[in-house]
């Protein structure tokens, strides 16, 4: 019987090159693919096809590079900017697992005859559902929640039970190739962010405009830099006169480049509505908990679909809810839904 072909979609990282030995290990056809969203300059895609290139020479796999940049600078790229010039703090990599690695890159992979597309997410899926990964501290369900239900058949993350730091381990004593990948930096938090989101952002809008910080009753209390150097919670880079205590970003107003802030009561959020929605399950109404950002608690809450919305009261606040972020809805470890929260009081 012929071996099973599986793609993995290879960062030039350690976990997706570890990812692609596994499975070779277990017995799969392996190939990997290499994917090129952005054009950055500074030689990224040349580092990252060098340690690709080296890992499967070792595994004596091939590997294909597909150039993506027009759809990722379309869809993900110009949504990221665009997001914080309207005044919401967006979420590329959600996007990006969707449209682009579960998306485009899987499509590739079934024409090219693989049966799954693995990758070096820590996460689970049993084909119908995602879980939490076991190594909680790196869990990326998260991030995977709006990839459609009829995906997830196709979907392999064979670090799924493993902790990061013995991935490294592992891959350090597996070969040289690997060992040069542990040695070099770990990657920047999103791909095309090479400093901070607002020198992104720069290159396409003049966001430093000073204008005016607002109370909650709209009186003027002092002075920000531009609002799209803020997001909900934040607390510093802007006056506030006299202020005894912290304050908080707790609204944007691109319309008149202005930003309300409060004391930390301000922030407060009970209830949220969200749009986008994905679900794997298909109640209307049900008691869940739910991730309002990634690194956040997760908080019980009931919910309710109607239309197109979703209508989430939280058991108990949550602190600096932004629009544009995920909530994401969980049953004990397991993924049963998100949403993209619109707005939230
Ligand atoms: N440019 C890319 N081309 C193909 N697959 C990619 C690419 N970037 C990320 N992936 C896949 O998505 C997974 C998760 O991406 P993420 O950016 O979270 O990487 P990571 O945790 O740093 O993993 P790695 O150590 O493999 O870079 C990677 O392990 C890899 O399988």
């Amino acid at each position: 019987m012929s071996k099973k072909k599986v793609m993995v979609g290879m960062s030039g990282g350690i976990d997706s090159s570890v990812t692609a030995y596994m499975l070779q290990n277990e017995g799969y056809e392996v190939e990997g693919i290499y994917l090129k969203l952005h054009n950055r300059t500074d030689g990224y895609h040349e580092s990252n096809l060098g340690y690709i290139d080296d890992v499967t020479k070792f595994l004596g796999i091939k590997y294909h590079i597909l150039d993506l940049t027009d759809k990722f600078s379309k869809e993900i790229y110009d949504y990221f900017v665009n997001s914080y010039l309207e005044g919401t703090t967006p979420n590329p990599c959600v996007k990006c697992n969707k449209q682009i690695k579960f998306g485009a890159m899987l499509d590739f992979a079934k024409k090219h005859g693989a049966s799954y597309l693995a990758t070096g997410h820590y996460a689970k899926t049993d084909g119908k559902f995602f879980y939490m990964a076991d190594d909680l501290s790196k869990d990326q369900s998260y991030f995977l929640s709006q990839v459609p239900k009829n995906t997830l058949p196709y979907m392999m993350f064979p670090l799924s039970t493993y902790k990061k730091e013995d991935i490294v381990k592992f891959g350090a004593k597996l070969d040289v190739a690997y060992k040069k990948i542990t040695e070099k930096n770990e990657s920047q938090e999103i791909c095309f962010v090479e400093t901070v989101y607002t020198d992104v952002v720069k290159k396409h809008s003049n966001i430093d405009v000073e204008g005016d910080v607002l109370d909650e009753n709209g009186n003027v209390v002092g002075k920000h830099k531009g609002y799209a150097h803020y997001t909900i919670g934040k607390r510093r880079g802007f006056t506030v006169k006299g202020a005894q205590e912290p304050h908080f970003v707790t609204k944007l107003n691109p319309k008149d480049n202005t930003i309300i802030v409060g004391k930390k009561p301000s922030l407060e959020v009970n209830e949220v509505i969200g749009n986008s929605l994905n679900m794997y399950i298909d109640d209307k109404e049900f008691h869940c908990g739910v991730k309002l950002r990634y690194r956040s608690n997760t908080i019980l809450c009931k919910v309710k679909i109607e239309n197109d919305k979703v209508y989430i009261s939280l058991e108990e606040p949550a602190f600096g809810v932004a629009s544009g972020q995920l909530a994401v809805f969980y049953d004990k470890d397991r993924v049963i839904g998100s949403a993209f929260i619109e707005s939230a009081k």
